[in-house]
């Protein structure tokens, strides 16, 4: 495929370390070899899309494998990461033609239904057919003002250590609360690696990251990624403590967790970027009016095979019904479908029938996960109802009984 005489390459391996400065250089980061080393082995040169004007790497894009916790189960999903046009040849269609050139691979493809991305600004990607299909909360606070219901006998106990020294462990507790939220990949050791790689550099001052983990009566059941940054002014200690990542599978450990974290001598500030719009953490709190909460956008979902992805997924409700679906991108979408499905099972084949509601491919994508309902997009206007009462009869299906929430930025 070609954009302005400029030629779409697929990459080979030994493109990976000039791809990578490229990309640190469009997000003005200082490269970092121990990060890079790291990065190496997750890259997929055959899914790794380049634009070179001459010799003069001008544009990338590549899809990593993974899969995707679903409402139900767990979806083989394209990671699509690593986006970026150089500052010279910006705004003159490449990014539009590399997202058309692999959303089209991967439908041939037929691997992945549906392609997740965390954007870098939000207005890039729906013109793609992209939807913001979960949200997520920028949390901070004083932390004196954060009072946590008081421990009670047998609670566990807890841990400090080095996050890389437990893997397995958080490998453990991840994979069982996973089950349960839509949104988190699966990691294998490759991208636990990429999570918990820790380079001096990025850490902007702050200390290495270490892990709290907490054992209960079955063993491990929770650990929380933290660092803290030394600060003191006027009125004594004033430490950051940030928060990457808090993982329970039982409320005792959640809470004997957060208690640590929020209670750290000298620590006096929280910073946590990632909560999800459910967190228990918001509910715990005496006064959860101190805690500053920004809601922000986490994935966006690609819904690249209707049929197939709206089959993949399963429903909180039985659901009968046929959506108008129209795709500018990917024809083949474009047409009636009928959904039918329910907490076990799902099908979606082509519809004779009248519609019940119509919309564009993006609105799939928004309501893949379950954050969001039919009615609420009809508001926007983007989702329309035709047939009386298809909203209200769809809206319960579409959610799912936890928020869909999402962890590391790949
Ligand atoms: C999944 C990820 O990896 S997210 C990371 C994305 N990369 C970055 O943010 C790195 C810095 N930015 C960039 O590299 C580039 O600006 C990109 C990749 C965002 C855009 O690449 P371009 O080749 O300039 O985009 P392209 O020319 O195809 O633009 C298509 C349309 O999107 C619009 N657009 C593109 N980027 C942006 C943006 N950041 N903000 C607003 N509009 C944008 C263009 O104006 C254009 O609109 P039009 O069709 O109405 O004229």
């Amino acid at each position: 495929m070609t954009t302005s005489a400029l030629a779409i390459e697929t990459a080979t391996a030994d493109d990976f370390d000039e791809m990578n400065g490229f990309l640190g250089s469009l997000f003005h980061q200082t490269l970092d070899t121990e990060a890079q080393e790291v990065e190496r082995p997750i890259f997929e040169p055959e899914r790794a899309l380049q634009i070179r004007d001459g010799s003069d790497l001008v544009a990338t894009a590549i899809a990593f494998t993974r899969t995707l916790g679903v409402p139900g189960g767990d979806l083989a999903a394209a990671h699509v990461s690593m986006v970026g046009v150089a500052p010279t040849h910006r705004r003159r269609g490449l990014l539009t033609a590399m997202m058309h050139h692999q959303l089209r691979q991967i439908y041939d493809s037929r691997r992945e239904p549906v392609a997740v991305l965390w954007a870098s600004e939000g207005r890039i990607y729906p013109r793609f057919g992209y939807g913001l299909a979960s949200q997520r909360y920028h949390v901070s606070g004083e932390t004196t003002e954060l009072r946590l219901p008081a421990p009670t006998p047998g609670e566990g106990r807890l841990r400090l250590d080095r996050p890389t020294d437990r893997q397995a462990d958080l490998a453990r507790v991840y994979e069982r609360v996973r089950a349960d939220r839509p949104g988190w990949s699966a990691r294998d050791d490759r991208w636990w690696r990429y999570v918990l790689v820790d380079p001096q550099a990025h850490r902007g001052g702050a200390t290495e990251r270490r892990v709290v983990l907490h054992e209960g009566p079955d063993g491990v059941d929770g650990y929380g990624l933290f660092r803290t940054k030394a600060e003191w002014d006027d009125g004594g200690p004033n430490s950051l403590t940030t928060v990457d990542e808090v993982v329970a599978s039982t409320p005792a450990g959640y809470l004997a967790i957060w208690r640590m974290l929020l209670s750290l001598d000298l620590t006096r500030r929280l910073a946590w970027m990632r909560a999800a719009v459910d967190e228990p953490l918001l509910r715990l709190l005496d006064e959860p009016r101190r805690l500053n909460c920004r809601l922000v956008d986490a994935l966006w979902v690609r819904v690249v095979d209707v049929p197939a992805a709206l089959a993949a997924r399963r429903y909180a409700t039985d659901i009968d019904v046929v959506i108008e679906v129209t795709d500018h991108l990917l024809p083949e979408n474009t047409g009636r479908w009928r959904l039918r499905g329910g907490p076990t099972e799902a099908t979606c084949t082509p519809a004779s029938g009248p519609a019940d509601l119509a919309c564009d491919v993006r609105c799939l994508g928004e309501l893949f996960l379950g954050g969001v309902t039919p009615a609420a997009l009809a508001e926007t206007g983007r989702l329309r109802e035709l047939r009386p009462g298809a909203l209200t009869a769809t809206g319960p299906a579409f959610t799912w009984h936890r928020a869909p929430s999402a962890m590391e930025i790949f």
